[in-house]
């Protein structure tokens, strides 16, 4: 037996879920294109769970639901208010705080499918709210509400801001969340499938989930492209910042894919509604630095922007604070790991691979005095 470093290659499961094929992304047999240009969150994220397009009474049901089960424990907010809230990464509260959920849900552990549909409906419908209620605690004001009668991206902007997005606002954000509900057997998906496949919880796997898209080779890479976009700052910056990224063979974050070649599908929905965004917003200088890079680090290292470059621009342009960028990606993704739980139960079997063992052998036990 050989190891592949990092799994390049392996097919690690069967899935129906979502497909990459020769750079073309999918989700149920729906080109990303689509559904980008034409779909609702709330409809994607029933074409996830259930391998089709919902009808419309099957949309309001699942759009009431949601709506329904949006709001969160008190106990959970009041435990947000004691977390050291100005030192801890959104991700890390959100972590928590997804964990703790399970505590105040008496079916966490009820295995039956129905239970685990729900489930995944409860978690959907939850994150948004914990993520714009951890956001608005740290600033010192008091969670929103969730309002029923808004679609699933506007609430979130509202929860944040406490003020109704305007419609393009609403259309970016519902496309954002559309491009990034499932992407086949990234690390957090995978990682939220072994953890159920021990016939562990849904809350243990999506609070697995979040832990492993934290990382900035994974979903963190979008906060770090605004923290590269503001130290870079100007124009005129962006040829020695790189020019010192190179030299100390730095990775540019939101550039390279285990998976696309030629290209992620989804980049150049969010380098659209970038351009679209940053010229409301009066700060095209975002939209142009980015530009920019995309030019130089094609040329000159053949790497092309994943999902998370044009993002950050995107949501900064939306007036998001840039460690919410990953939480969100954490909201959207929820449809994919939670399809992907479902998809694991209904035909589980332990994921156990084997390592290949590189370490000492035939060593003989040495009583701790005589050890050096
Ligand atoms: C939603 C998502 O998760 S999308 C990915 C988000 N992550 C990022 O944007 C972080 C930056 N990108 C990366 O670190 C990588 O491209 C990953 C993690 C996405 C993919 O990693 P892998 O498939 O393991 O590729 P690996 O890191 O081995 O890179 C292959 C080569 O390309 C180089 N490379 C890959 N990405 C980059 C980058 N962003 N900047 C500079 N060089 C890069 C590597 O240094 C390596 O070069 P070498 O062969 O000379 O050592
Ligand atoms: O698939 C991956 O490795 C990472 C990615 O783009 C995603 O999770 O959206």
């Amino acid at each position: 037996m050989t190891a592949t470093r990092g799994l390049e290659g392996v097919i690690a499961a069967n899935s129906a879920i979502s497909s990459i094929v020769d750079d073309v992304l999918t989700y149920r047999g729906y080109n990303i294109d689509d559904l980008a240009d034409n779909a609702s969150f709330e409809e994607v994220v029933y074409l996830l769970w259930n391998d089709k397009l919902p009808t419309k009474s099957e949309l309001d049901d699942l759009k009431a639901k949601l709506a329904e089960n949006a709001e969160i424990p008190q106990e959970i907010i009041d435990q947000m208010k004691s977390y050291p809230i100005k030192e801890i990464h959104p991700m890390a509260a959100l972590r928590t705080s997804i964990s703790a959920l399970a505590l105040y849900d008496s079916e966490a552990d009820n295995m039956s499918d129905e239970a685990n549909y729900e489930k995944a409906i409860k978690i959907q419908a939850k994150i948004s709210t914990i993520v714009a209620a951890f956001a608005r605690i740290r600033n010192g004001q008091e969670p929103v509400k969730p309002k029923k009668e808004l679609s699933y991206a506007a609430n979130f902007l509202y929860m944040l801001s406490g003020k109704e997005p305007d419609e393009i606002s609403e259309t970016a954000f519902n496309k954002a969340l559309v491009l990034h509900a499932d992407h086949e057997l990234n690390a957090s998906t995978f990682t939220a499938r072994v953890c159920v496949a021990t016939l562990s919880d849904m809350y243990s796997g999506i609070t697995g989930a979040i832990g492993a898209l934290k990382g900035p080779l994974h979903g963190g890479a979008n906060e770090q492209v605004m923290k590269m976009l503001s130290d870079i700052g100007e124009l005129e910056n962006i040829r020695p910042y790189l020019d010192k990224a190179f030299a100390n063979k730095e990775k540019i974050m939101g550039f390279g894919h285990r998976v696309y070649r030629k290209g992620d599908p989804r980049a150049k929905h969010l380098r659209e509604m970038s351009k679209q965004l940053t010229s409301i917003t009066g700060e095209s200088k975002w939209y142009e630095m980015s530009l920019q890079i995309e030019d130089i680090i094609k040329n000159e290292k053949g790497l092309v922007p994943n999902v998370d470059f044009y993002s950050a621009s995107t949501y900064h342009s939306l007036g998001i604070e840039h460690d919410l960028f990953t939480p969100i990606f954490a909201i959207s993704r929820t449809s994919g790991w939670t399809a992907h739980i479902l998809e694991q139960y209904s035909d589980n079997r332990l994921i156990r691979p084997r390592a290949e063992y590189t370490g000492k052998i035939n060593q003989t036990y040495v009583p701790i005095e005589k050890r050096n």
